[in-house]
């Protein structure tokens, strides 16, 4: 079910009404009716996937479902850089007991808004969200090879009759035999022996959480970049170590700082061969003081104003 985003959520602090030097994003995001017809073309679109069901059908904690809003209020306040135009094409969510029909609606959304704006920030949300990144890249990219890199804790290859937030990359790989799946930031305590067996039965790559500042962490990206015409980026908030990120479904010992996560999503983008950034996971139930959202707004802040798809 979509609905538009709301308004009242781009609001905050105001130095200066005119003169956009003094602007935060706020001040420049516009709601857009993402199921009217669309005109107008922006820097940056952001679509929202409010959904928990599939982290409750992955034996998860819920709360994801008010993750996109969450991280609007914090990307909102920070300062507008390089005077981008934003659109906030609103979100999807659902009552339904299963994701499939969501993702589905997410996927068209992905198609639909795609040349509306230069880069998208795709906010969730269950990490289900993948799924239906993916599908949004293949109705646009049909005949061209996509290369998926999860930033994350997990493999989320599990196997499952419905799709869930832990199901998303093997659903890609049993669909796609030109996909390919790179996980960066991977934690050994966070995935089971069997998952492991799974990803060497797919030829997956990762790059544990322990050995992500080594030079050949670059050298990995980019000889899977290369494999492939398009790269989905989609980043897993429980990667980062619980201390900067409490307010995920899973949370996460050991895990990476903001400052490696920053620094790998730059690395990626800089390929050119991504457009859509997904970052799933935000849980503001169990947030301490709203510090999960505001890294997650800083996180965007990055994506944007260090991208050479924009700039
Ligand atoms: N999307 C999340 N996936 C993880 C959750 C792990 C956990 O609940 O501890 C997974 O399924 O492995
Ligand atoms: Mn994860
Ligand atoms: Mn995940």
């Amino acid at each position: 079910m979509y609905s538009k985003a709301d308004a009242a959520l781009w609001s905050g602090r105001i130095d200066d009404n005119d003169n956009r030097a003094h602007f935060r994003n706020f001040q420049v995001a516009q709601v857009v009716d993402a199921e009217g017809e669309l005109t107008e073309r922006f820097d940056v679109g952001i679509l929202g996937y409010a959904v928990d069901r599939g982290v409750y059908l992955n034996q998860g904690r819920v709360g994801t479902k008010q993750g996109p809003d969450a991280i609007r209020t914090k990307f909102g306040n920070l300062p507008l850089i390089h005077d981008l135009s934003i659109a906030d094409f609103g979100n999807v969510t659902t009552e339904e007991k299963f994701v499939e029909n969501v993702q589905h609606e997410y996927a068209e959304l992905i198609d639909k808004t795609n040349d509306y704006a230069k880069f998208h920030l795709l906010i969730g949300g269950g990490h289900d969200i993948s799924y239906a990144h993916f599908k949004g890249l293949k109705a646009l990219y049909p005949e061209q090879s996509i290369g998926v890199i999860n930033i994350d804790a997990h493999f989320d290859l599990r196997d499952s009759e419905s799709a869930t937030s832990g199901t998303g990359f093997k659903q890609i790989l049993d669909e796609d035999a030109d996909a390919g799946y790179l996980v960066l930031g991977l934690q050994e305590a966070g995935n089971t022996q069997h998952l492991f067996e799974v990803a060497e039965q797919y030829d997956v790559k990762y790059v544990l959480a322990e050995d992500i500042d080594y030079d050949t962490t670059d050298e990995i990206i980019q000889s899977f970049i290369e494999q492939y015409d398009i790269i989905m980026l989609t980043l897993c908030l429980d990667v980062i170590d619980s201390a900067y990120a409490p307010g995920v479904s899973a949370p996460c010992s050991f895990g990476l700082t903001p400052q490696q996560v920053e620094r790998l999503i730059r690395e990626i983008l800089s390929y050119g061969k991504t457009r859509h950034l997904s970052i799933a996971e935000m849980n503001p139930e169990y947030d301490i003081d709203g510090r999960t959202a505001k890294l997650v707004g800083n996180i965007m802040f990055f994506a944007v104003h260090r991208n050479p798809n924009i700039l």
